[in-house]
């Protein structure tokens, strides 16, 4: 179960990440060695076996607790993800997880299975360390970045993200039910906690009944509108923000499972495990963390009774318990312990044989191949919860069966009934009606296995980790999880275009052709998009604009453009056409109010170490990038903002990564972009952009125009790709693409 010892990443930078996920936990705990030294295993539960493929997947990076107290980790790289943690102190592992999450939230939300608590000092924390991780993420995010937020530990983060940080896409998922009104109105805290909720631009849950007692709850504490899954949410000025709250159902790496299902060692231990057993006819098998919520008495009972009624044996039928150590300092989990091994005891004591045990009882947390070998060994997989979120434990069963044998037996209660209809479903608290059902799933005939589990798996197979997260974030963002190097959809797009009459690609330059760097001055194009951009500008019937908020001259220095190329500088105030410069004549009045933005801008920049003002022709932009803490640096964008505003009322203001810029002149890249068109003459246009200034330019795209978003945010270009070194790739196949479709002399005036 231990992970490899992860390297230290000195390369973490603040406000650099665009998708970023927050949970509680990260997908590896602190462990200290024999020798004192730090060691890391998997983290138990379901959350992180669903997150961390997506995260592998994402290049991006994953905030959270490493499940120790009292201790400080720099962020590190573990398995390909970027790991920042989070510290807890001692007390607030006891008010705000054990306390707080795990004996308030945990049994309210699980319909009060137990008895929750209710403590104002656990609140206290509860508040503090949400707050924690929020400012980690401020801090971590880049402009417009993504930020998904994680289950019940941290429903407050959303509203004090976007306080401090208005600019990003926050995502908040429920992996846990949320209940029905008159359980969840028990909370004292309920108006915060939605509040909370409320500051994402998407709440997502497992069911669409956790979904529908969300929305009820925000109608009946806050009497907001509702509109199917969309709730109307006011801010301070009355301007109303509409948030989604609907249903994403979690799901596993299915080819994963499967894939490892498939090895002949796994299997080899799937059938040592059976001989292990006694070869019983029927293995009967549950997988739990050691929970209230997992029905695992329910299961012990109703089998005990089997045995000592005679409709099983012990030659016949063996149940495997594995019981995943969980929450052990939590008085509920110890008694549930307690209670689980007095039964696991009585039961092999009265039923087990030399040669048979009635329980094989496993107090342990195992790897991932064991988990997949006792899945393939077992004939019944028991999921018998009171109440779950999810519960994945059933579909990596159903993932694992290739073989298309196996009963799946799992109770109503857990969201995963609501897609594996097929399973023999049972109602836990109906002691009969399960015993039955075990007896039933022990005796069923192969060809109704089969039929079951192959209806099964295509369920399973048609919505999996992949696609839960790609449906998610596209409902946040229009975008997903983008595909490295050039996707498809986007080749086919400009293997279109090039056939074109009149080609303009118009391309922004910081983020787009030269990564972002801290000084913009040292700011420069890759090598590869630099020499792609010089072959296209000399294609034949091809032009090249370069379109950036930077000041012409800045442009012309970092950019180094190729003969022939159009600019736009300073968000189209001044451009660089073919006849030579044009550019804007100030007022008096403009000149005056340029003035005094000088006087403000500077004086908030002598602020914060790192901040800058940079001067263009009609309006200067702070830079905050290189403030240490981006808190400090959003804080500082917000106090020039409410100057200016009050000072200089008529000023145009934009912001950008770690930039807000005002000008006295208002002009964009959309109207920049638009007077390029036309001194072009061109047939159809190439907009590439990274920033949020950007978007003026793509909404100025139409007909065959292709339109595309370098990164995460908000945007509305129809194709995305990652990085520069994706841009890089996407111009030398444009270039390839337009010297084969247009051979032959040029055409353009
Ligand atoms: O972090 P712990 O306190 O040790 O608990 C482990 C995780 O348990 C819960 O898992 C839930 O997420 C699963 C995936 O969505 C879902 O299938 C299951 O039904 C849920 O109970 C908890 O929600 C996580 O936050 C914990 O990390
Ligand atoms: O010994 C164990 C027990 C469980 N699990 C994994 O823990 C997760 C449990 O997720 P589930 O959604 O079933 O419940 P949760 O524990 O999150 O409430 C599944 O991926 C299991 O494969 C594991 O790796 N080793």
């Amino acid at each position: 179960m231990n992970a490899p010892e992860p390297s230290r990443d000195d390369l973490y930078v603040d406000a650099a990440y665009d998708m970023i996920v927050v949970s509680n936990r990260l997908p590896v705990d602190y462990q200290a060695g024999p020798d004192g030294e730090t060691q890391w295993k998997s983290s138990p539960g379901g959350l992180v076996t669903a997150l961390e493929p997506v995260m592998r997947a994402a290049d991006g990076a994953w905030i959270g607790w490493a499940g120790v107290a009292d201790r400080e980790f720099d962020p590190f790289e573990h398995d390909g993800i970027s790991i920042i943690p989070v510290p807890l102190s001692a007390s607030e592992l006891e008010e705000y997880y054990e306390g707080f999450s795990n004996d308030t939230l945990w049994p309210l939300y699980h319909d009060v299975i137990a008895p929750p608590s209710f403590h104002r000092e656990w609140w206290d924390a509860y508040v503090r360390v949400n707050r924690r991780f929020a400012e980690a993420a401020a801090r971590a995010a880049s402009p417009g970045a993504v930020v998904w937020v994680q289950d019940y530990q941290l429903q407050l983060v959303p509203r004090m993200l976007r306080e401090s940080r208005p600019d990003l896409v926050i995502g908040f998922f429920n992996h846990i039910p949320f209940p029905a009104y008159g359980i969840y109105s028990q909370l004292p805290w309920r108006r915060q906690v939605i509040d909370g909720l409320l500051g994402a631009d998407v709440i997502g849950f497992q069911r669409a009944a956790d979904a529908g007692n969300f929305t009820r709850a925000v109608r009946r504490l806050f009497g907001y509108a509702t509109r199917g899954s969309v709730i109307d949410v006011p801010d301070a000025t009355g301007e109303v923000r509409h948030v989604v709250a609907r249903h994403f159902p979690i799901s596993i790496d299915v080819a994963g499972f499967e894939e490892m299902a498939r090895r002949p060692e796994v299997q080899a231990r799937a059938r040592e495990i059976r001989a292990s057993l006694g070869d019983p006819e029927t293995v009967m098998l549950g997988v739990d963390r050691l929970d209230y919520t997992k029905g695992i008495r329910h299961r012990l009972k109703a089998f005990g009774e089997l045995l000592r009624d005679g409709r099983l044996t012990v030659e016949q039928a063996t149940l495997v318990q594995v019981a995943s150590p969980s929450r052990e300092r939590v008085e509920t989990y110890r008694q549930l312990r307690d209670e689980i091994e007095l039964m696991v005891g009585r039961l092999n004591g009265d039923h087990s044989t030399l040669g048979h045990a009635a329980i094989a009882y496993l107090h342990h947390g195992y790897p991932r191949e064991e988990m997949v070998a006792l899945y393939l060994a077992a004939d019944v997989m028991l999921v018998t919860a009171l109440r779950d979120g999810m519960n994945l434990v059933a579909k990596e069963y159903v993932a694992c069966r290739f073989d298309e044998d196996g009963v799946l037996l799992l109770s109503e209660f857990t969201g995963a009934s609501d897609e594996l209809r097929q399973a023999v479903l049972v109602n836990p608290h109906d002691i009969e009606g399960l015993k039955d059902a075990m007896v039933e799933a022990a005796s069923m005939p192969k060809r109704e296995r089969t039929r079951r589990m192959r209806a099964l798996r295509r369920r399973v197979r048609e919505n999996d980790v992949a696609n839960w997260s790609a449906s998610f974030l596209k409902t946040l963002t229009g975008a997903g999880i983008i595909e490295p190097g050039v996707p498809e959809t986007l080749a086919a797009a400009l293997r279109r275009i090039a056939g074109t009459e009149r080609l303009l690609i118009a391309l922004d330059f910081d983020g787009t052709l030269a990564p972002l760097v801290d000084r913009p001055e040292d700011a420069r194009a890759t090598a590869r998009a630099r020499a792609a951009v010089e072959r296209l500008a000399a294609s034949d019937d091809t032009r090249v604009a370069i379109v950036s908020g930077r000041a012409l001259g800045s442009l012309r220095e970092v950019a180094d453009p190729p003969r022939g190329a159009l600019l736009s500088g300073s968000h189209g105030v001044e451009l660089q056409l073919d006849g030579g410069e044009v550019m804007i004549e100030l007022r008096d009045s403009e000149l005056g109010e340029l003035r005094r933005l000088d006087a403000i801008l500077e004086e908030v920049a002598a602020r914060a170490d790192g901040a800058w003002v940079e001067r263009k022709p009609a309006g200067f932009a702070l830079h905050t990038r290189k403030v240490s803490q981006a808190a400090r640096g959003s804080e500082l964008q917000r106090e020039a903002r409410e100057q200016v505003e009050q000072e200089l009322p008529e000023l145009t203001m934009r912001g950008g990564k770690g930039v807000v810029e005002f000008s006295v002149r208002s002009s964009d890249k959309g109207e920049a972009l638009t007077r390029l068109r036309q001194h072009a003459g061109a047939s159809a246009v190439v907009y590439i952009g990274d920033d949020v200034t950007d978007e003026d330019a793509f909404a100025t795209l139409e007909g065959d125009d292709v339109g595309v978003k370098v990164g995460q945010g908000k945007s509305l270009a129809t194709h995305r790709v990652r990085s520069p070194d994706d841009v890089a790739e996407l111009l030398e196949r444009l270039a390839e693409e337009r010297d084969t479709q247009r051979g032959g002399p040029s055409r353009w005036p």
